[in-house]
């Protein structure tokens, strides 16, 4: 019986896939991976290849994998999961064609209003061998919010993908629910509207924080530690996380250390936090990176010569909003001098980035990169012309931070902000120190960017 499982799995999994409408991303992860094994006593017994999503796979897909095989072998049978190293190596491959099914979209409006970046979704973020344990967990909160593995505290370096992660599961929910409340915010938002409720300030009261921080059905809150030192965050943050542990909503919390590492958190929260799965994102390997660009590149409709993408993928390795910068910058650099991409641009474009041996140095370029990144905003607004509001603050937020993070002369600072005098560096980078000096968010702010900036 066997014999014929196997000739027929790619059939019965998508008969599987097609009958529960699942997505291609579920599919891919949780099905695909699964081999059949043996039949015994009436029991098909399948190997899931990871320890960590065992119970995870056995809860979710154990009535529907018995139906669908039941129903396929027109024999009643039970099913049982396990692990790849527990038994021999089964030798099967599936390698069945994907259907794209479900194509709901979700309005722009709830989209915005969770704070969500319409572009962080599963489809977009690449798995490789440094992400694939968090991505797994990523998509058993999606599929199962509030069930599951709560908290999900997902943590590594700077610019290793996390926010995507916690996006993509935003976005996932709701597809599925659109009627969802959720809400993605940055520590730092939290604690700065913490400060206003307190002092009552822009109209808000303390009652109407809670109610918008304990009103949700997925809180998911990113760069936990910078809340970590702070005594009243710490305490609000721990009484929103019990309201919604208790009602079984769903928290998603990402920061740069596991919780046993962040040394000022308080032992109530550590505890809490882990409660759930903790998972870690590492830097990724060649091949990630190189997946990576070429997603880039198939995404903004670039058409790069490989070699060029292999020369980004061997130098730039540990930061993905580096490899990602470094790509953007070679192909406004050719736009800009109206030239070809070529090896010999790249290497031009790259010299300030590319010194080997170096530290990460700090420049005006990822100055600009991670404030732009902060503020939502394309790093070519920040040099753009544009006088807007949103765009005006935070490059004069990067002046501020060339000004007194790097050695940059005020010329230069301004040539990298589009050709701007001197001046007017020097009157945006003062317009920052003064409001420093009166505005706590904006210290606060700052704080967070300089951290990013230089991690050490
Ligand atoms: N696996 C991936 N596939 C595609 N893009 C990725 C991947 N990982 C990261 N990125 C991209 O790299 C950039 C930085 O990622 P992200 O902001 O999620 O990092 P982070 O870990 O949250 O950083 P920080 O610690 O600064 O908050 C984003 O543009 C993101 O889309």
């Amino acid at each position: 019986m066997i014999d014929i499982i196997e000739k027929n799995w790619e059939q019965i999994l998508l008969n599987l896939k097609e009958e529960h409408e699942i997505s291609d991303i579920s599919f891919k992860t949780w099905l695909l991976p699964l081999k059949p094994y043996s039949f015994k006593n009436n029991t098909v017994t399948i190997i899931v290849p990871e320890q960590t999503f065992l119970a995870y796979v056995k809860r979710r897909y154990s009535l529907l994998m018995k139906v669908a095989i039941s129903e396929f072998l027109g024999v009643e049978c039970e099913i049982e999961f396990k692990l790849e190293d527990q038994l021999a190596e089964a030798n099967l491959s599936t390698e069945p064609q994907l259907i794209e099914k479900n194509n709901t979209s979700v309005s722009p409006d709830v989209i915005q209003s969770a704070n969500l970046n319409p572009k962080y979704t599963f489809d977009t973020f690449v798995v490789g061998s440094n992400n694939n344990l968090a991505h797994a967990a990523a998509l058993a909160v999606a599929e199962s919010p509030g069930e599951i593995y709560n908290p999900l505290f997902i943590y590594g370096g700077v610019g290793l993908g996390k926010t995507h992660l916690m996006h993509a599961i935003a976005h996932f929910i709701l597809k599925n629910t659109p009627t969802s409340k959720i809400l993605y915010v940055s520590s730092e938002t939290f604690t700065n509207e913490l400060i206003d409720a307190i002092r009552n300030k822009n109209n808000i009261t303390t009652t109407e924080f809670r109610e918008k921080y304990r009103n949700n059905d997925v809180l998911l809150i990113d760069d936990i530690q910078f809340i970590i030192g702070k005594e009243s965050t710490q305490e609000e943050f721990f009484h929103t996380f019990n309201t919604l542990y208790e009602s079984k909503k769903q928290i998603i919390i990402s920061s740069d250390k596991p919780p046993k590492e962040i040394e000022t958190l308080e032992e109530r929260l550590r505890s809490r936090f882990e409660w759930g799965l903790t998972v870690d994102i590492q830097s990724p390997d060649y091949e990630t990176r190189m997946a990576i660009l070429q997603k880039k590149e198939e995404l903004e409709g670039y058409n790069i010569d490989n070699e060029v993408i292999k020369y980004i993928a061997t130098n730039i390795k540990s930061n993905i909003r580096e490899l990602e910068g470094a790509l953007t910058k070679i192909v406004a650099l050719s736009r800009l001098n109206k030239c070809d991409i070529t090896l010999e641009l790249a290497e031009e474009a790259l010299k300030d980035i590319i010194s080997p041996g170096a530290q990460r140095e700090v420049t005006p370029d990822l100055i600009i990169q991670v404030v732009s990144d902060h503020f939502g905003l394309a790093p070519l607004d920040i040099s753009s012309q544009k006088r807007n509001k949103e765009i005006v603050y935070p490059r004069q937020i990067v002046m501020y931070l060339c000004r007194n993070m790097t050695a940059t002369p005020l010329q230069a600072i301004g040539r990298y902000l589009g050709g701007r005098d001197h001046t007017t560096v020097i009157h945006g980078a003062d317009k920052i120190t003064a409001d420093l000096l009166k505005d706590e968010t904006l210290k606060n702010t700052i704080e967070i960017l300089k951290k990013k900036i230089n991690p050490q």
